[in-house]
């Protein structure tokens, strides 16, 4: 992966002015990606001198369309909100379906009717059971100057390749678990095959 260098530096109000952010666009990336980075400020920078960071990948249906199929619109509202107080960035990875694209992950949702997990899904459509390279994620944080993060996430491949690009995580927040009736086995088998770190007890039905 090559070194990213800050393209552009733009503030954009989010949630009718309530939120303000700063949207950070790279050059150096060819794979054409446009891999987007959204900065706040916070209300108490002071209280968390390491920053927090999550690495978000993109969700189409979940994070436009509030799809109950998986968890990353409420995923995603809860990085806002804490970024928006304490401080800190969003890296919006353009990996949209981990990496497959969104009329595979349609695919991979139509097989997953018929019953097979969400990663036997992907095998089935001969695509990799998740994709996704998260070195772009490493450079975007050194283009930004930010090698020592707290990392909001419950999946331990995020923080393990960002330490294995030079990045040093020094906490793994916990990102909550946003159960309902659609999206249970998808969080289940998550847990299961790949070690995300979810509590269900927690969980509503
Ligand atoms: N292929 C495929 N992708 C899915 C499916 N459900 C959700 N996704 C994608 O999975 C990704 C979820 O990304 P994240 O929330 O950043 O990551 P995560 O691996 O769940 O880890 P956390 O940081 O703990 O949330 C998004 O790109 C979604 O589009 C599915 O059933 N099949
Ligand atoms: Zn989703």
């Amino acid at each position: 992966m090559n070194a990213l260098t800050i393209k552009r530096r733009v503030v954009i109000p989010m949630r009718a002015g309530k939120v303000m952010a700063e949207f950070v666009s790279f050059d150096g990336d060819d794979s054409g990606k446009e891999h987007i980075a959204i900065y706040c400020e916070g209300k108490s920078p002071e209280k968390a001198p390491v920053p927090l960071v999550r690495l978000h990948s993109e969700c189409l249906t979940g994070d436009v369309f509030g799809s109950g199929r998986c968890d990353c619109g409420e995923q995603l509202d809860e990085a806002i909100d804490l970024i928006n107080e304490q401080g800190g960035y969003i890296l919006y990875l353009r990996q949209e379906g981990r990496g497959i694209g969104l009329y595979a992950k349609l695919e991979a949702y139509a097989l997953q009717d018929q019953g097979y997990d969400t990663y036997q899904a992907n095998e089935m459509l001969m695509l990799p059971d998740d994709g996704r390279d998260f070195s772009v994620a490493a450079e975007m944080l050194k283009a930004l100057d930010l090698t020592e993060i707290r990392l909001l996430t419950n999946n331990p491949d995020k923080a393990s390749q960002l330490i294995n690009n030079g990045i040093l995580v020094k906490e793994l927040v916990p990102t909550s678990v946003h159960v309902n009736k659609h999206n249970r086995q998808y969080l289940e088998t998550k847990a299961k095959r790949k070690h995300h770190t979810i509590i269900f007890d927690t969980m509503n039905k």
